[in-house]
């Protein structure tokens, strides 16, 4: 069956290389794409988008009622991320958001919305498969090793943080760690931040450097070692087969999916 999808951020870092990434499937259609600046002409003849004969929306209720895609792919920013997100459940569009930037109680409304339209929808944080395997790596070794710190390092054009990846992988370890204060019970910041975000006494800093992509390591502390998980993404391609895979399970999905996580063993 022919998936018909819009995308939604496609002169975006990410949007672009998804737009490739769909042209290339044989079982994919790329309907629409959402983008905040031009309206009503076709791709080819906007700046800054792939030479397609595939029209342009900037109102996405407008775009779904129009084209009815199948699929959402949202790779835009937080905010937008999660309106379109909500607007996609409300249209009966199944939204794949590999958008950043959900907190918890955002996830905990959007699942309940999922589960009142009955409809599929998956939140993404990194659709890279080495660093989803990273994730689960993570959780298998906090169940031995429970001191943990998490670095992500990401492009200085990054708008949230902790990065997705890093939340994600705060949470998938709670769900094997019980909570507990690292570091010297007395520790003291001279310097604000200079412990880093915490999470249940989990240590998470943020890097934001021109040159990065995406990388995350993850460091487990023992008496007398330590263990360090690291991923890197050097380019935007690194996520599309992720992308390719999120699409096909979002379709046999019912229910808001965080993380592509559950679906590799
Ligand atoms: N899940 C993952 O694996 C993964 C990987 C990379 C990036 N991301 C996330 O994806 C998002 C996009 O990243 P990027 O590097 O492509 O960013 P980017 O800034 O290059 O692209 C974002 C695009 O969204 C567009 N946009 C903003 N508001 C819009 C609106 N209302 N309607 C339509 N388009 C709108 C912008 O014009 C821009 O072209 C970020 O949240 C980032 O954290 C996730
Ligand atoms: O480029 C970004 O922004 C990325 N964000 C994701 C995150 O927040 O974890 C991961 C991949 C790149």
């Amino acid at each position: 069956m022919m998936i018909k999808i819009i995308v939604a951020g496609p002169r975006g870092n990410m949007g672009k290389e998804a737009v490739s990434m769909i042209e290339r499937e044989a079982d994919f259609e790329l309907s629409a794409v959402v983008d905040r600046k031009y309206d009503g002409i076709m791709m080819k003849e906007a700046e800054g988008m792939a030479s397609l004969q595939v029209p342009v929306y900037k109102d996405i209720d407008k775009c779904m009622k129009e084209v009815n895609p199948d699929v959402l792919v949202d790779l835009t920013n937080p905010e937008t991320g999660k309106m379109h997100l909500r607007k996609a459940l409300e249209h009966g569009v199944r939204p794949v958001v590999g958008t950043t930037g959900f907190t918890d109680d955002d996830i905990r409304g959007l699942t309940s919305l999922a589960e009142e339209k009955q409809i599929g929808a998956i939140i993404a944080p990194n659709f890279a498969i080495g660093a989803i395997l990273l994730m689960k790596l993570s959780k298998m070794a906090a169940k031995h090793m429970d001191d943990v710190e998490i670095i992500e390092q990401h492009h200085d054009k990054k708008l949230d943080a902790p990065s997705g990846t890093a939340m994600k992988t705060a949470q998938l370890i709670s769900e094997v760690r019980d909570e507990k204060k690292q570091g010297h019970p007395q520790e003291e910041e001279a310097w604000a931040h200079a412990r880093g975000a915490e999470y249940e006494g989990m240590r998470i800093h943020s890097v934001r450097l021109p040159g990065k992509v995406a990388h995350q390591e993850v460091i487990f502390g023992g008496e007398g070692q330590t263990l360090t998980l690291r991923h890197d993404s050097l380019n935007r391609t690194s996520f599309m087969p992720g992308v390719k895979m999120a699409v096909e399970k979002v379709m046999k999905t019912t229910g808001l999916v965080y993380g592509l996580d559950q679906y590799i063993d």
